[in-house]
């Protein structure tokens, strides 16, 4: 993913770069000490609830740029514990999509 990536396209690109780092797992990479921590996936859970209370901190703040930062935290988060489960953005879609 670079910056030059349109950003209807973002999440399909974010997605694109968890499931690489899950296949290939390169050491330098944060997405691949979610996959492989000691504590197996509560590590990635953990990361997941925090980012979802600094969210809700953010928003009771009533800081809309804090809200932001934290939420791109939390979806990526969430995205990771997706891809852990064999889960697609397409997946996601299509249960949204069931909701219409
Ligand atoms: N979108 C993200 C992304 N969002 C958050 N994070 C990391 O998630 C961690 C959040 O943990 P913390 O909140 O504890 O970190 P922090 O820095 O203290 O943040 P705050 O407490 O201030 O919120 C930080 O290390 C962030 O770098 C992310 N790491 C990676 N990505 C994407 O994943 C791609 C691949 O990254 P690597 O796997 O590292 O190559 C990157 O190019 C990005 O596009």
């Amino acid at each position: 993913m670079d910056a030059d990536t349109p950003t209807d396209e973002v999440l399909d690109e974010l997605v694109a770069t968890i499931e690489s780092r899950k296949a290939e797992l390169p050491e330098d990479s944060y997405t691949t000490t979610l996959f492989t921590h000691e504590k197996g996936k509560n590590y990635a859970l953990e990361k997941l609830g925090e980012e979802a209370t600094e969210t809700i901190l953010a928003a009771k703040d009533d800081d809309r740029e804090e809200l932001l930062y934290e939420s791109a935290d939390l979806v990526y988060h969430l995205l990771v514990v997706l891809a852990m489960h064999d889960a697609s953005l397409d997946d996601l879609r299509e249960e949204l999509k069931k909701r219409f």
